[in-house]
């Protein structure tokens, strides 16, 4: 589909000062200088105007949205690797487009996931928040203080063994703990032989039987609540969960009695089900050192940030000049 003109592109948020001016040169480009998430009706009117919405995870893009949207709309090129915040389906019965940008956050969510497996079970924020509230002062070392759970030997069990997944696998090895994993399919031997992973076709048996969980699955029908009060009652009651993927995997609620119960050691949340709102209880937990909160920062680094405008432009770029764009999300694949 190829454009006389600039084609006009709405972006919902501020991004990296060189994407947006690679966007201004390259397209009729609306910013959104002031970063203020913006309201259903704004994005109606976005969408009766512009040929390209670029929306982050905060907009919700559904099938009401999407009906509203002008005959110019032609492409919906997210800024993000999710793309549960867009009805695919929607957007394919009025023929647009729509693309993400994964694989350049893949390693910088492995981190921060890596960084919860680790904070969790040593107390990590606890320990930091002794000598950020007291002003320096601690009454110094102690045998019998401050003792976590040992991470190295035990076995960590991943639901969702894709690009971030095998990145968390990759980095859990060389941390000593054995590969588990949960996932639509068994990746394949080369994979699973580097990796040394044990594939558990059925996720309540492999529930039972690992030290920690980390959740890397995307949010579809299919995942909602996927660790529902059933299968988070089949955890070891000395065994911590890890979710970087999206909130509503988890039935949170559950979650929540479970920690309180003491059904579980721990959790480290750096997404949740209502965000940006965190439930109370949560907050309640995280000051009682029960769980490590972060607001949904895994994928926060500047170099990725700037990779993903990359990736967006490319996405627009390749489309308006008559090709498929390289990320293009295809309905019934999520
Ligand atoms: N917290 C953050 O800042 C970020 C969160 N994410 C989240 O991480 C998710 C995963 O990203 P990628 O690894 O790039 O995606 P991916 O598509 O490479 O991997 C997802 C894996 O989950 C598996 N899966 C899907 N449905 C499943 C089910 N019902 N049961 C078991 N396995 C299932 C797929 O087969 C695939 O192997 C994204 O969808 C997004 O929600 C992504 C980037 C940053
Ligand atoms: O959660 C972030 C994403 O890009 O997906």
């Amino acid at each position: 589909m190829t454009l006389k003109k600039k084609p006009k592109v709405y972006i919902t948020r501020k991004l990296p000062d060189q994407v947006e001016t690679r966007m201004r040169e390259l397209f009729d480009a609306e910013l959104n200088v002031d970063d203020r998430p913006r309201t259903a009706e704004e994005l109606v009117q976005a969408v009766q105007q512009c040929d390209v919405l670029v929306p982050t995870v905060t907009d919700r893009i559904d099938q009401a949205l999407i009906e509203a949207a002008g005959p110019q709309l032609k492409l919906i090129a997210s800024f993000s690797n999710g793309i549960d915040h867009i009805d695919i389906d929607a957007a394919a019965r009025k023929g647009i487009t729509v693309t993400n940008t994964p694989n350049v956050l893949t390693e910088d969510t492995a981190d921060m996931t890596m960084a919860l497996i680790l904070a969790v079970p040593r107390r990590l924020a606890e320990g930091a928040q002794v000598l950020t509230t007291k002003t320096g002062e601690w009454a110094g070392w102690s045998p019998t203080w401050m003792l976590g759970h040992r991470i190295w030997g035990k076995r960590i069990g991943i639901i969702g063994m894709g690009r971030i997944g095998t990145a968390v696998a990759r980095r859990a090895k060389a941390f000593g703990l054995s590969i588990h994993y949960h996932n639509r399919k068994r990746v394949n031997p080369a994979t699973e032989e580097a990796l040394e992973a044990t594939y558990w076709d059925s996720l309540d048996q492999m529930l039972a039987r690992v030290d920690i969980v980390s959740v890397n699955c995307p949010s579809t029908p299919a995942t909602f609540h996927l660790l529902s009060a059933r299968r988070l009652a089949l955890m070891q009651p000395t065994s911590y969960l890890v979710n970087t993927a999206r909130g509503d995997v988890i039935d949170e609620q559950a979650l929540i009695a479970c920690l309180k119960a003491g059904k579980i050691a721990g959790a480290g949340l750096d997404v949740f089900e209502n965000e940006p709102k965190v439930n109370p209880k949560l907050v309640k937990l995280a000051q009682e050192g029960k769980v490590t909160l972060l607001p949904h920062m895994s994928s926060a680094t500047i170099e990725g940030r700037i990779d993903m405008g990359e990736k967006v432009i490319i996405n627009i770029r390749t489309y308006f000049d008559g090709h498929r764009p390289p990320n293009r999300v295809l309905p019934n694949r999520v």
